[in-house]
């Protein structure tokens, strides 16, 4: 029996012969079928969630210690297949718990992805490549720190903040979540006080057991620091600052396993994190909240496609910890989650739902003025009520905020006399044009190239930019408002937030301290700034051109204009008290629209989510979708859209004809090409299957997997396919 090397000399060596079964749970090449875990020898037993390095092919690499199967200790070893044994133990660390076991595989299992790939993806990235001897020093060193520490008491280092007396809706939504179990959907207008309520149920719950953990997530990182600092205010001074870690992409290495170990080991009490950190192993976790439950960030788009959302959900029930889901609009799932009872709905929804309809303060939310775009001169970018009203603003010292959900200066060139467009080589899908270097830049393969002096194909030299994106915009903004003096005798100053502009480290903060600190009038942003950011002193919002998701072939696309619209919104006139000082001018909310008639635009001008939320599920429900059904998407990549379908189409005819489980309740519908056919030479078809029962949509994807694995050796061409369960874009 060969024992694979070990390179961990404080091991000890092996001197019996090994004898004891372990299956271990390790990240096998993508695509291989492989979903359960392996199966090693060891010379002495070892706990479930242990940490080991086995061999792998000729690699070694990290493992965790799984479950035996409920069916016998002796494994099925195909034949010529020769046992291996474990490489070695990772000192140090405890083994990861049952819960968060049954997290990963239960992930695995609903999204349709190897377990082994899951667990070990779920880990920080370090903990994978450290040998033993590496792992044993940090956590030497941590130790060591942590003594030094001791005597240190952090109170002296933070002086206790005054507490917030909450306001009558807080109160009550704090209340009732001592009270009852949830799981909660807070749904609390903009500046309503959400994330105060969220500190007040993390103090409760950090209060009630010394030892209890709570986990705080936030859709996008630029959030993280933020949220970091209000809640280093409110709970260093009582649990010091090592209590608090984040944990989300735009960290170091070395700080993720950091945070990871502090949270595994239960010293840190709380963590803020992105979607990532659904999977922090936390012990003693009470509470988990998730801030903008919304948003579609929750939803991981490569690998497994969790929903950090759903998954905060099902730990919480599975580990006992309260959830609270907020936003001031809900995603549509939650909303019709957490109905109420009603005579033919006895039992309503199984989230309870908190409302907090107030701003805080004496705050109103701002008045939303929509400008019809058919009765203004032809051609204008800002109509001149918005530009009339943008001017008084600036005038009075006040902020303003422009929203354009398009990057760029132009979404594509063009050749009037041939009609040459800057298309992609690589892409079905403009190439969109960057002035700043004049480039021309794909947005889906980041293929770039200089702008052409003339067109390309009939060597016109007048090729212009059709359309317009935020770098235009800011451009014509400036020109606009050149002649614009702020009460501080200076010119007016527009500055842009997008994902150009905040590409460095730190680019992002400093951009936003520019903002907070009143050196910008004006700022044109896409949904990156419309989110999340408590601006004191913006007290206009105006969305140029939203028309675009009105009439998208998405199902979910009114959904999500109406959150960003409506989150858009709520960055004005969060300061009752700014607003007063400055005369009192209601804050508001502009919008640019060939369809003023618009029902969606109709509930938003009455900031009436629930409106249009009813009106959207009688939709969805009269038409069977989500969430009155269930879908998942299985996508094929391949050199031709031809071999991409037929590979969809012979996986579902492979399904009818074995009479798969569930089929009977499962409705598959024909492939079809993306809606970006063909991205970096790849075509790209899929395939949407619905069901109006969640489990027997899940046993259906159970037993197709071996069947999606088989049928594509039939299908050279196929580059890769993927099931994503619960998608979000269609
Ligand atoms: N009870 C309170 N007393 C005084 N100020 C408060 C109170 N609660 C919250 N605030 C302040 O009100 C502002 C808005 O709160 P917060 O940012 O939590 O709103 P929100 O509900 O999360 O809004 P959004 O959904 O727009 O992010 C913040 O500046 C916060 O400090
Ligand atoms: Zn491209």
């Amino acid at each position: 029996m060969s024992t694979a090397s070990v390179n961990d000399s404080s091991l000890p060596p092996v001197t019996k012969p090994a004898s004891h079964w372990l299956w271990v749970a390790v990240s096998t090449p993508a695509h291989s079928s492989v979903s359960e875990p392996l199966s090693y020898l060891s010379d002495a037993p070892i706990a479930p969630g242990t940490l080991v390095r086995v061999p792998l092919g000729r690699r070694e690499v990290l493992g965790v210690v799984w479950d035996a199967p409920p069916d016998g200790a002796v494994p099925d070893l195909p034949e010529g297949v020769t046992p291996r044994s474990i490489a070695g133990v990772l000192q140090g660390v405890a083994p990861l718990d049952a819960s968060w076991r049954r997290l990963t595989a239960f992930t695995a299992r609903y999204y349709q992805r190897a377990l082994g790939e899951v667990a070990l993806a779920a880990l920080p990235p370090q903990l994978r490549d450290l040998t033993p001897e590496q792992m044993a020093r940090r956590i030497q060193r941590k130790t060591r720190k942590k003594k030094d520490m001791a005597g240190v008491a952090s109170a002296a280092i933070h002086p206790t903040p005054a507490p917030v007396a909450l306001s009558d809706e807080q109160r009550r939504a704090t209340l009732q979540i001592e009270a009852e179990d949830g799981p909660f959907l807070l749904f609390g207008a903009t500046g309503s006080g959400k994330t105060e309520v969220y500190l007040h149920s993390v103090q409760r719950a950090l209060e009630a057991d010394p030892r209890a953990q709570v986990l705080v997530m936030v859709p996008e990182i630029n959030l993280t620091p933020q949220l970091e600092a209000r809640f280093l205010e409110r709970f260093a001074p009582v649990y010091g600052d090592e209590a608090v870690v984040s944990m989300h992409s735009g960290m170091t290495s070395a700080q993720r396993l950091k945070s990871w170990l502090a949270a595994h080991t239960g010293e840190a009490r709380i963590v803020l994190g992105t979607r990532m950190a659904v999977f922090a192993s936390m012990p003693q976790l009470a509470l988990i909240v998730v801030d903008e439950e919304h948003d579609a960030s929750y939803k991981q788009q490569e690998g497994a496609r969790y929903s950090a959302r759903d998954l905060a959900v099902w730990r919480g029930r599975e580990q006992q910890a309260k959830v609270i889901l907020g936003s001031a609009t809900p995603s549509l799932e939650s909303w019709h989650a957490s109905r109420s009872p009603s005579t033919d709905d006895p039992h309503g929804g199984r989230y309870l739902r908190l409302h907090m309809p107030s701003r805080i303060g004496a705050a109103e939310l701002p008045r939303v003025r929509l400008v019809d775009m058919g009765q203004q001169p032809r051609g204008a970018v800002f109509s001149p009520p918005l530009l009339q009203a943008i001017t008084e603003r600036v005038e009075r010292g006040e902020q303003c905020l422009v929203l354009l959900n398009r990057r760029g200066f132009a979404p594509v060139l063009h050749c009037k006399d041939c009609g040459w467009k800057s298309d992609c080589p690589h892409c079905s899908a403009h190439q969109v044009f960057h002035k700043i270097d004049r480039t021309l830049r794909c947005h889906h393969c980041g293929f770039t190239q200089r702008v052409p002096h003339a067109c390309p194909s009939c060597g016109n030299v007048d090729i212009s930019p059709l359309g317009r994106g935020t770098e235009q915009l800011e451009e014509q903004l400036a020109e606009l408002l050149r002649n614009v003096i702020t009460p501080q005798r200076r010119a007016a100053r527009v500055a842009r937030i997008d994902a150009d502009t905040t590409k460095a480290k730190g680019a992002l903060e400093e951009q936003l301290a520019a903002v907070h600190s009143g050196e910008i009038d004006v700022l044109v942003g896409t949904q990156m700034v419309a989110k999340g950011h408590d601006f004191r002193r913006i007290t206009l919002v105006a969305a140029v051109q939203p028309d675009g998701a009105l009439f998208s072939s998405d199902f979910r696309a009114p959904e999500r204009l109406f959150a960003l619209l409506m989150q858009a919104a709520g960055r004005a006139g969060r300061d009752a008290d700014y607003i007063a000082e400055q005369g009192g001018n209601p804050p508001e909310m502009w919008i640019q629209t060939w369809h003023p008639e618009h029902s969606l635009y109709t509930s938003l001008r009455r900031h009436d989510y629930p409106r249009f939320a009813a009106e959207q599920l009688q939709e969805r429900a009269d038409a069977g979708m989500p969430p009155f059904a269930y879908q998942a998407l299985v996508r094929a990549d391949a050199r031709t859209q031809e071999a991409a379908q037929a590979f969809l189409t012979a996986v579902s005819e492979r399904a009818r004809e074995a009479q798969l489980p569930g089929l009977d309740h499962v409705f598959l519908f024909p492939p079809v090409p993306m809606a970006v056919q063909r991205v970096a030479n790849v075509e790209r078809a899929q395939m949407l299957i619905e069901s109006a029962h969640r489990g027997a949509l899940q046993h259906f994807l159970a037993a197709w997997q071996s069947v999606l694995h088989a049928e594509r050796a039939n299908h050279k061409a196929v580059i890769r396919w993927l099931v994503d369960v619960d998608p979000q874009a269609i």
